[in-house]
C-alpha cells in the first residue's frame, strides 16, 4: 500500500486521489439499506410532483414554477431533501417509475439529521483521512446521496465545487466521494482533469439578494476544458476519492442497467478560512457547520 506522504503528495499533484477498500461491502449495504428506508418514507412535495404539467402553463405560472424549485433547493442546506430526475410523474404527478428509482440525489444534510449517515461522515476512518491532510479544524459544509440511477441517470457537467462553494482563501474545502457500488464508465464513474486544482475559479455561483426573482445567478464563466485531458475513474465499491475544491470533474449519464449509488459530503477547514457569505448554501442557526473531530 502507499504510504501516507506518497498519497499526499498524489493528491497534492493531481487534485484527487482514490483510496481503495475504504468501507467494507458491509457498510456500503447498510448504508444502502438506510437511504431505501428514508425513500419508503419520503413525503414528495407538490411541486415536486409537477415536471410534466398537465398544461401549458403560463408565463407568471411558469415564473412561480422555477420560482418554487428555487426556493426549495435554497432551503435545503440544513435538510433532507429529495430531487428527481427528469419524466419520471405523469401528468396527474404520479409516479411512472418506482419511487427508489426516481431519485436523483438526496441532499444537503444526511449528515446532521440522519443518524446512520451521521456516524459515517465523523466516523474515526473518516477524521483520520482528514488529520493525515493537515486539517486543523474541520466543518462539515454539505451531504449528498447520489443515485445515478440505471438508464435515467443525468450527468454531471464538468465543474470545480468551489464554484458552488467558496471560500477565501481557497483550497480549503475538501470532497469525499465514497461509492457505495462499483462505478465504471458506463454507469457513470467520475471524470478528472489531473492537476487543474492550481488555475483558481473563474465561475461562481451566488445568492442574489432576499427579495430578487430567482434567488440565484452565475458570476463569471468557466474556461473551455479540453475534453481530452479527461481521465475516468473508476472504483470498486468501498473506494473513497478524495476531491480537491478546484479540481475539474464531471460525470456522465448513466445509460448502463447498473445504478451507481454513492455518498459524497464537503469539509471546510474553517481555521483562518471564511465561508463566503454570498454562497447559496449558508450555515443557519438550526444547523451551523459541525465539526467533524466530535
Ligand atoms: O457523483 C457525481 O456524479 C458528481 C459528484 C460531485 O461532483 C461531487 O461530489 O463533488
Ligand atoms: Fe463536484
Amino acid at each position: 500500500m502507499r504510504g501516507v506522504e506518497a498519497s499526499q503528495n498524489k493528491f497534492q499533484e493531481d487534485g484527487f486521489l482514490v483510496l481503495e477498500g475504504f468501507l467494507s461491502a458491509e457498510e456500503c449495504v447498510a448504508l444502502q439499506q438506510r437511504i431505501g428506508q428514508i425513500v419508503a418514507e419520503m413525503d414528495v412535495p407538490p411541486h415536486c410532483r409537477a415536471e410534466f404539467p398537465p398544461r401549458i402553463l403560463n408565463k407568471a405560472e411558469e415564473q412561480q414554477k422555477t420560482q418554487d424549485n428555487t426556493e426549495y433547493f435554497l432551503s435545503s442546506g440544513d435538510k433532507i431533501r429529495f430531487f428527481f430526475e427528469k419524466g419520471v410523474f405523469d401528468e396527474k404527478g404520479n409516479f411512472l417509475v418506482p419511487p427508489e428509482k426516481s431519485i436523483n440525489k438526496i441532499d444537503h444534510a444526511l449528515h446532521a439529521h440522519d443518524p446512520v449517515f451521521k456516524g459515517a461522515t465523523h466516523s474515526s476512518k473518516v477524521q483520520a483521512v482528514a488529520r493525515s491532510l493537515g486539517f486543523h479544524m474541520p466543518v462539515v459544509v454539505q451531504s449528498m446521496y447520489i443515485f445515478k440511477q440505471p438508464r435515467i441517470g443525468g450527468k454531471v457537467p464538468a465543474h470545480q465545487d468551489a464554484t458552488f462553494l467558496y471560500t477565501e482563501p481557497l483550497g480549503r474545502l475538501l470532497g469525499l466521494w465514497i461509492a457505495l457500488e462499483d462505478t465504471t464508465v458506463e454507469n457513470g464513474c467520475l471524470w478528472f482533469i489531473p492537476g487543474s486544482h492550481t488555475s483558481g475559479v473563474s465561475r461562481r455561483m451566488v445568492r442574489t439578494p432576499a427579495g430578487s426573482m430567482t434567488g440565484i445567478s452565475i458570476r463569471g464563466s468557466d474556461p473551455a476544458w479540453d475534453n481530452s485531458l479527461y481521465v475516468p475513474t473508476e472504483v470498486g465499491r468501498g473506494s473513497l476519492i478524495l476531491i480537491h475544491g478546484e479540481v475539474v470533474h464531471k460525470s456522465e449519464q448513466n445509460l448502463s442497467d447498473r445504478s451507481r449509488h454513492v455518498y459524497t459530503f464537503h469539509l471546510m477547514e474553517a481555521s483562518g478560512t471564511v465561508w463566503s457569505p454570498e454562497n447559496w448554501l449558508q450555515p443557519t442557526a438550526e444547523l451551523p457547520f459541525p465539526p467533524l473531530y466530535t
